[in-house]
């Protein structure tokens, strides 16, 4: 996260006789149809690459940009990070705006909670200024990480597919143009450029997660597990898994669902029948038909295990996860519908 410990502002040296040729237009040619672009440049070495290149972006086709910094309110430093960016967008020429988190602060998950909270302020003020993407400089280095952690966490294929270029933040587009970009090449951009930056200290701060994990990343690499091996593995999970998401909707789809008044019922032989993690996403995709988010893999395993064993010897079930009431009757028929307000949170 941005801004977590104290900053300084790195003053790059002059420009590089040499400037590294870096053409802006295939990098962010997926964002030429863009009703308006809310760049997120928190001042560090990447968002600021990606500020630079922004600008340098064709203008004839460029949709309009506005860049965006989030004051989280947690350090002293941030306030004059925001308006180091600012002096550096205007110089460019690019409208710029300060965002300030003001909400209460939890005393644990600050990190998820500032996370939270920036997405929340970005989100919205793309959709006041009519932007319809909001992008974020994201590196491979990140990506990685990201992908480290989550085996860590023993996730499941969804979580190895990392973090995805593209996604829907509540009706606006949320685009990582450099996810394939290490960030040593943004870095070395910068400084041939002589683009100033803020170098935030709490990126080696071995309280987080993230930077644990960073400290690790040049012994993997020696063996083998570099960040670009990383990506691989993601783009091979993602490929599993959309496979996997249309091999589940095609068992749904054939399970005689019956949708109405905001419940779901499907012959739930399928659950039994197809393998176990076709299964999984046969119930996550029910859910998601009657509204309700997934659980928590463990979770949704766990129910299946339970309907596996009753499916087979008829018996009827009845279990709520995840929001959501399932009842197995007697002739194998699954309804599922949303838990009645109630009862739910018990
Ligand atoms: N304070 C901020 N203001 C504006 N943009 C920010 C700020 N902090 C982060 N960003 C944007 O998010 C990108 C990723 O930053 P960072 O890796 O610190 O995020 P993170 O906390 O790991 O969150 P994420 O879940 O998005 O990965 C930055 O390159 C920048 O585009």
């Amino acid at each position: 996260m941005g801004d977590q410990s104290s900053t300084r502002t790195v003053a790059a040296p002059p420009p590089d006789d040499l400037l590294p040729t870096c053409d802006p237009e295939p990098l962010f040619s997926n964002l030429n149809q863009a009703a308006g672009i809310l760049a997120a440049v928190s001042g560090g070495p990447d968002s600021i690459a990606m500020m630079h290149l922004l600008a340098r972006w064709g203008s004839e086709r460029r949709p309009f940009l506005l860049v965006a910094t989030v004051n989280h309110g947690l350090r002293p430093e941030a306030a004059g990070e925001a308006a180091f960016v600012a002096r550096e967008a205007e110089a460019l020429g690019l409208s710029h705006r300060t965002l300030v988190w003001t909400g209460d602060k939890p005393a644990t998950g600050l990190q998820d909670a500032a996370r939270e909270a920036r997405y929340r302020l970005l989100v919205h003020l793309a959709r006041e200024a009519g932007a319809s993407h909001l992008i974020t400089a994201h590196t491979l280095d990140d990506q990685a990480e990201t992908i480290l952690m989550r085996l860590a966490r023993g996730s499941g294929l969804r979580g190895l597919k990392g973090m995805r270029r593209e996604l829907d933040r509540d009706g606006i587009v949320h685009a990582r143009p450099l996810l394939d970009w290490p960030k040593a090449r943004l870095v070395d951009l910068c400084r041939q450029s002589g683009w100033a930056f803020v170098s935030d200290p709490s990126n080696a701060d071995e309280r987080f997660a993230r930077a644990r994990w960073r400290r690790l990343m040049p012994l993997l690499a020696a063996e083998g597990l570099t960040a670009d091996r990383l990506a691989l593995l993601a783009g091979r999970a993602a490929r599993a898994d959309e496979a996997l998401e249309i091999k589940a909707h095609q068992a749904l789809k054939a399970a005689e669902p019956v949708a109405g008044e905001g419940e779901l019922s499907f012959r739930a032989a399928c659950l039994a029948g197809e393998p176990f993690e076709i299964g999984l996403r046969i119930l996550e995709q029910a859910l998601g038909l009657i509204g309700l988010e997934s659980s928590r893999l463990q979770r949704l395993e766990a129910c299946l295990e339970r309907l596996r064993a009753a499916i087979p010897a008829g018996r009827g079930l009845r279990l709520t996860i995840g929001g959501a009431v399932l009842h197995l009757d007697r002739a194998g028929r699954l309804r599922l519908r949303p838990e009645p307000p109630r009862s739910r949170g018990r």
